[in-house]
């Protein structure tokens, strides 16, 4: 059997339904199918395709693209079913896409006012120089002007110059035509001029008569309209507004102008054999403050290979980078969107963060705004049940990102915010008092309470997924997830808790570097549903700096300015750069804050993060606060610890628990007698976990330690008392030097 075609209509089967007459019914007609073609293709259109546009619809922009077809079409459009027709059908909106939202409606009367106020200012500070000229040509202008009346009544243009040809010949004949011809056209325009001349001496007597503002105005109308005609041809009266670089307009012939010089050979050699290879299928249009132009790029031509090529495209359309914006649109990959700003994003005004106001909440659940688009629309993003990986390179605004996120966080009382900036730079301290824990810099120890705090958060994700058990079992948590009431519910332990971690490549690439990616990569998998929403910011993302399983896990990716494509596609995702989607090409510093959004709304696009300041910031963490005491979740100083033991204490516990005199023990023998001691703390240790809350401490070697049991020689990981003795000194000598 055929496979039946795209549109899900078996064609064969129905042509068969129709020649077969034992399928047909009783009283159905057998239907010649060439003849019925015939007949049904002569009864189609002109334009051959059953499309109803008429020239009308046609402008510049609008081209055909369909190929030329060699003879008419196979089945006419009439054959399709109605409902996948209807579906194919795109009307064109009614309203102009500017005039159907207010903020395209207000985009376009701002760009459009604050254009005639340039001119307006640009000719009033001229003012003083028009006037001087005016001066100069004017009088020029009324003899010129005189010359011109006399020289037009006499009707002598044209007309001398062929009597004197008429005269040279002898040709009296011609020449009496001529003339007579002269005369009647010299006598009514004489009559003209003198009506004229009647009715400039009668308005000066008025105006002599009239109160001074007549003349005044008088003056303003006529002097310009004088120094006109009496000024040289190439000097003008005003000087010229220059355009050229604020905004070019975008049309169709800039567009494939700018396409054919990317030195793309598939662009260039379909466009060399077929014009109309480059095709619009909608108008150019405004968007907001710009352009937007809907490309659909020859055959076979990615709009990935454009978007790759932004920089030569605003070579080619004469303007800054900041102001080309292509993306892959949606239809097919060689559709593409080329939305041109009015000015250069850089030169936006992108407004104020929205929840800078003083009566903003934020509910985790929920959206809120977090970036601008080009457009300068907002982009919302939410926090719950997501994690996010912001990367980028220095200079690229992934800090400030990553702040803005938390501010937002901040403003909802129920969230408990713990994090590490292990950069040492202190772009987090404005949040300090609202963290539960906070860590600040790249020394030893501040790696090693990330790296513990990593292990808190799998334990307490553990601890997590019991009381979700719990609630789901009181029918409290239908999707086994944490519910907005479950989050608020004081002493349910399920509010949600924001982990973060800038810089995270300074732990992946120091000695917790494995252990604390595979633990992170579970709390990745199992913290989503648990509200444990983790933040992950970092300079260095390849392989090594982050581990493939953290960023295969991540649901929501921000990349900002990176140098490569490995990096662009570690944050964003495999074939991210092929798509198109890359964010190599911002720039650093210049283009802070400028990145790729992914896994917030169907496809990724270009945003901005809204930038806050240190000092909004602090106002924002001032109603926080204020927020958190009315709600009873501001962590107060000693809180700021986590429930389960710091691992310092380790040291001294071991010491305590040491049997006798051994010079070496096993750990497992070791976590044993430290379950013993504390239980809380210590139940259920193993010999590797031991392992990892020693290695803060390096001179406490984990080595083989050999005994016999019931006379075997057997080896096993252990730890020497002499080493745990040295360590303990060595934090007291370390903790009296201050
Ligand atoms: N959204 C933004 N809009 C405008 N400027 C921004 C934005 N985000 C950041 N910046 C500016 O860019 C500078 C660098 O930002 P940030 O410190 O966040 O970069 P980074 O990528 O974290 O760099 P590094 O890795 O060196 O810390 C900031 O000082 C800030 O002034």
């Amino acid at each position: 059997m055929t496979a039946p075609d795209e549109n899900r209509f078996d064609w064969q089967a129905a042509e068969a339904d129709l020649t077969d007459p034992t399928t047909a019914g009783p009283d159905a007609e057998v239907v010649d199918l060439d003849d019925a073609r015939a007949r049904r293709q002569a009864s189609v259109t002109p334009a051959g395709d059953g499309s109803d546009l008429d020239d009308d619809d046609q402008d510049a922009e609008s081209v055909a693209d369909t190929p030329d077809r060699d003879g008419g079409p196979v089945d006419a459009a009439e054959d399709i079913p109605p409902d996948v027709l209807a579906r194919q059908r795109h009307r064109r909106p009614i309203l102009a896409d500017w005039a159907r939202s207010w903020r395209g409606f207000r985009a376009a009367v701002k760009h459009q006012s604050k254009d005639a106020g340039y001119v307006t200012a640009y000719h009033a500070v001229r003012l003083p120089k028009y006037a001087a000229k005016t001066a100069v040509y004017a009088p020029l202008g009324l003899f010129r002007g005189a010359g011109r009346a006399l020289h037009w009544a006499s009707a002598e243009e044209g007309n001398w110059h062929l009597r004197q040809a008429a005269a040279t010949r002898g040709d009296a004949d011609t020449w009496m035509k001529l003339d007579a011809r002269r005369q009647r056209q010299t006598v009514w325009r004489w009559w003209v001029l003198a009506g004229g001349a009647g009715a400039t001496v009668a308005g000066a007597i008025v105006l002599t008569l009239g109160p001074s503002w007549w003349r005044w105005v008088a003056l303003t109308a006529v002097l310009p309209l004088l120094a006109t005609l009496g000024r040289p041809a190439d000097k003008p009266l005003t000087d010229r507004v220059t355009e050229g670089t604020r905004y070019r307009k975008l049309t169709a012939e800039l567009v494939r102008r700018a396409l054919m010089s990317l030195q793309l050979p598939a662009i260039n050699s379909a466009v060399a054999k077929d014009a109309k290879a480059i095709s619009f299928p909608v108008d150019i249009h405004r968007d907001g403050p710009g352009h937007l132009a809907v490309v659909d790029l020859p055959y076979g031509v990615e709009a990935s290979e454009v978007v790759a090529r932004r920089g030569k495209l605003a070579s080619a359309m004469r303007l800054p980078l900041d102001q080309v914006w292509p993306e892959p649109a949606p239809g097919h990959t060689g559709r593409l969107a080329l939305w041109v700003g009015y000015e250069p994003a850089s030169q936006m005004v992108q407004p104020p963060w929205p929840l800078l106001s003083t009566s903003a909440r934020v509910d985790v659940f929920k959206p809120f705004p977090f970036a601008t688009t080009p457009r300068l629309d907002a982009v919302t993003a939410d926090l719950m049940f997501r994690n996010f990986l912001f990367g980028g390179q220095p200079g690229s605004g992934k800090t400030f990102a990553l702040r803005t996120l938390l501010l937002a966080a901040a403003l909802d009382p129920r969230t408990e915010i713990r994090g590490y900036e292990l950069k040492g730079v202190g772009d987090f301290a404005v949040l300090e008092q609202l963290m539960a824990e906070y860590g600040n810099g790249f020394d030893d120890e501040t790696l090693a309470r990330c790296f513990a705090f990593i292990e808190w958060l799998y334990e307490e994700c553990r601890r997590r997924s019991k009381r979700i058990e719990h609630y789901a079992r009181l029918g409290k948590a239908p999707e086994n997830k944490v519910t907005p009431e479950l989050a608020s519910l004081k002493g349910s332990g399920l509010h949600p808790l924001v982990a973060w971690f800038d810089e995270l490549q300074e732990l992946m690439t120091s000695k917790y570097a494995k252990e604390a990616g595979e633990i992170l990569e579970k709390v990745i998998k199992l913290g989503r549903a648990l509200g444990v929403i983790i933040l992950i910011g970092t300079q260095i993302p390849d392989k090594d700096s982050l581990p493939t399983g953290i960023t295969r896990n991540v649901n929501s990716r921000f990349c900002l300015s990176v140098a490569d494509q490995t990096a662009n596609d570690m944050i964003l995702g495999t074939s991210a750069y092929k798509q198109g989607y890359r964010a190599t090409v911002f720039v650093p510093v210049d283009e802070a804050g400028w990145g790729i959004l992914r896994g917030f709304g169907p496809k990724p696009s270009a945003v901005k993060s809204y930038y806050v300041d240190t000092t909004k910031a602090a106002q924002i963490v001032t109603r926080a606060v204020a927020l958190r005491t009315a709600a009873g979740t501001l962590p107060t100083p000693d809180e700021q610890t986590r429930t389960v033991a710091p691992v310092a204490d380790v040291l001294g516990d071991l010491a305590r628990v040491w049997p006798g005199d051994e010079k070496a023990v096993w750990n497992e023998t070791l976590c044993g007698l430290l379950a013993e001691l504390r239980p809380e703390v210590y139940g259920g240790w193993e010999a590797a976990q031991l392992s990892t809350a020693l290695k803060p401490h390096p001179l406490v070697k984990v080595a083989d330690v050999g005994r016999r049991i019931d006379g075997k020689p057997t080896t096993r990981r252990g730890i020497k008392h002499a080493d745990i003795l040295k360590a303990i000194a060595e934090r007291d000598r370390k903790r009296s030097a201050g």
